[in-house]
């Protein structure tokens, strides 16, 4: 038997009938999710809390995880700084190990943190085989718990990842200001969206109106926008049926539009394109993506397991960005209205910041468009 510094066992179960023994840390407990794997090597506070990851048990591939701890959150603006929201969104977490922290801004370790928010964990497994099973298998349904006992972890599989509506749980229930000292205000459709992103426009100098994922046009048309974002949120973008209609309803307007993650395949269904679930998605801080518009590659951030191909392209858009690997659509730009997606996280965090320029990009657009 491993020895187990918490005191406590656990395991990770995968629905292929997988179930790998180990330690447990964080919360006793059990939950089930889709169990997902990140090769980011560090930024577990952000990605943690990135609300898209609602619903998924994830795996880290790198092998020590909390060596520098949890910081004391940070706002300024209304906007963490150092969180991608207020809470961790995980199910649960696998780790090869799990450390305790050294480092000056350290508040807690991984382990406290996890325990006081009833995240469970898992260490001392085999992260590597887990990930051969779902790189070869696709994303499966999984069980992890942590100091408790289970003796039918399939029995606790309630519901299928991808017919679960999860932006009830991560979309503010009204309306968010965060005033900037511009009177440019743009509307953000919030189903879930990371504090990186709100980060980045308040920097750009737009004023932010939040707006619940389920608001209707006239809801955001109410606010006069200079512009509109769709930003990043959980789970299956085709059973958005709503947010997809919005989205379609404000083209109408033809206002600058930036769709980011959710928001690039939201806009890529509102204009009559396909949505397809990975067979793994990609989950990392080093991808790479193509700007076919000049032949330069920049290295992104991505958090998604669905996607845009190229025969799913909608009509009147053009390819932006695509992904060299895999040949993923990671951006689309629609040929003759302000309309701007990205499926890569330009906010990063974590990751490197080569594509905040893209905020950039969109507050000229704004202003273009304010010019007309
Ligand atoms: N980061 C996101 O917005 C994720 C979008 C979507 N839930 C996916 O997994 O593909």
């Amino acid at each position: 038997m491993t020895y187990c510094k918490r005191g406590t066992e656990g395991l990770i179960y995968l629905e292929d009938g997988t179930l790998l023994h180990g330690c447990g840390f964080g919360s006793s407990g059990v939950k089930f999710g889709e169990v997902v794997f990140t090769t980011a090597m560090n930024g577990y506070p952000e990605s943690m809390t990135d609300p898209s990851y609602r619903g998924q048990i994830m795996i880290i591939t790198h092998p020590l995880v909390g060596n520098y701890g949890v910081p004391e959150p940070q706002f300024r603006n209304g906007i963490l700084q150092n969180f991608e929201s207020e809470q961790i969104q995980i199910e649960g977490l696998v780790v090869t190990e799990e450390t305790d922290p050294s480092k000056w801004n350290s508040s807690k370790s991984l382990h406290q943190w996890m325990s006081e928010q009833n995240i469970p964990g898992v260490s001392s497994v085999d992260t590597r085989l887990l990930v051969k099973k779902v790189r070869t298998l696709g994303s499966m349904m999984g069980v992890i718990a942590s100091g408790v006992s289970v003796d039918d972890p399939a029995g606790y599989i309630k519901a299928r990842y991808d017919e679960i509506d999860f932006t009830k749980f991560t979309s503010p229930k009204s309306p968010i200001v965060h005033q900037n000292d511009s009177d440019q205000l743009i509307v953000l459709v919030d189903c879930g969206v990371k504090h990186g992103i709100l980060d980045e426009l308040f920097k750009a100098g737009f004023t932010i109106v939040r707006v619940p994922c389920k608001s209707t046009v006239d809801e955001i048309m109410n606010y006069s926008p200079k512009g509109i974002v769709f930003g990043n949120g959980p789970g299956n973008p085709n059973i958005l049926k709503d947010l997809v209609k919005t989205f379609s309803a404000v083209m109408e307007y033809k206002l600058p539009t930036l769709g980011i993650c959710l928001g690039h395949q939201v806009a890529t269904l509102a204009m009559s394109g396909n949505v397809r679930k990975m067979k793994f998605g990609h989950r990392a801080i080093n991808k790479p993506v193509v700007d076919l518009t000049t032949n330069r590659c920049y290295i992104s951030t991505h958090n998604h397991g669905y996607g845009v191909y190229k025969e799913d392209v909608p009509p009147d858009t053009q390819i932006w960005f695509v992904n060299p690997d895999d040949g993923v659509v990671e951006g689309l730009a629609h040929k003759r209205l302000p309309v701007i997606t990205t499926q890569f996280h330009p906010e990063s965090r974590p990751g490197p910041n080569d594509n905040t320029w893209i905020f950039q990009k969109f507050r000229k657009m704004v202003i273009k468009n304010e010019g007309n």
